[in-house]
């Protein structure tokens, strides 16, 4: 289980980007965090994993607290946690086969892991996820030649590769078209169930949320405004999420 208690953040004095923000994602759940542009989703999630340092609060993992980790333990949970990023961040030269293995990097040492020194059960494990998300045929194929939704998923392979406990997803769904949107959303939510793992993912787009998400997170100008079942979500709740900010009034004299 993942809880979040109280986080604050602010990248500069002017603004505080996010206000005592608190949620749980469960194991075997997808949670969608939603709001309009500049919400804070992406701070959320970059803070989750540590990618960027907030002000205050509590981030529990399954009860370690991920603020507090010394660099070796961070090291060590992050080993834990996959990425999904809306750009893949794959290696365009690799193929798919190597850039899954990679999802292995951060369990071995640095000399093994610059010398690519993967096992035969490890390249056989990459193997098996590629054909897991439908992508067995293309395990030799250079990722920067695949359709933009079949290098997402190469990504989700590389991410299950680290034998996660946890899958962060920034907007992974992007830049995709209908049809390899619901591919990804399919396999998401899958792996959610069959792994019972925690999916936190964050969405522009609400009716893919409507569609995939079990629990959803709503957060206006850095503030929770929803936290609950998808079913749950009301018309008057979604008012609260997407409300834009009031525009300063402009003088008709100015
Ligand atoms: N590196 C940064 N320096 C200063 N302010 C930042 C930085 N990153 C984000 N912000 C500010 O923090 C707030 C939250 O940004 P964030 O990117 O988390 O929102 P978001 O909900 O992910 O937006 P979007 O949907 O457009 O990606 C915004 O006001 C943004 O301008």
């Amino acid at each position: 289980m993942l809880k979040v208690i109280g986080l604050d953040k602010s990248y500069n004095r002017q603004k505080q980007s996010l206000k005592s923000v608190s949620f749980t994602a469960k194991p075997g759940e997808v949670t969608a965090i939603i709001g309009p542009s500049g919400a804070g989703k992406t701070t959320i999630l970059r803070s989750v994993n540590q990618l960027i340092r907030d002000d205050a609060g509590q981030i529990l993992l399954d009860d370690t607290d991920i603020r507090q980790a010394k660099p070796a333990e961070l090291r060590q949970i992050r080993h834990h946690i996959g990425m999904i990023f809306q750009n893949y961040n794959l290696i365009g030269p690799l193929t798919a086969l190597e850039n899954v293995l990679h999802g292995r990097l951060g369990a071995k040492s640095t000399l093994a892991g610059i010398l690519g020194l993967y096992s035969t059960a490890e390249k056989n494990e990459a193997l098996e996820l590629l054909k897991a998300v439908g992508l067995g045929d293309f395990a030799l194929q250079r990722c920067d030649q695949l359709s933009g939704g079949q290098q997402q998923r190469v990504g989700i392979a590389r991410a299950l590769m680290q034998h996660p406990k946890m899958i962060l997803c920034d907007e992974p769904i992007a830049s995709l078209d209908p049809k390899s949107t619901k591919l990804v959303m399919d396999i998401l939510r899958e792996l959610a169930q069959s792994k019972q793992l925690i999916i936190l993912i964050n969405l522009h787009q609400l009716e893919i949320a409507q569609t995939y998400a079990d629990h959803i997170v709503g957060i206006n100008q850095g503030t929770i405004v929803y936290e609950g079942p998808q079913r749950a979500l009301t018309p008057e709740k979604l008012q609260a999420i997407y409300r834009q900010a009031p525009t300063k009034e402009v003088s008709a004299h100015a």
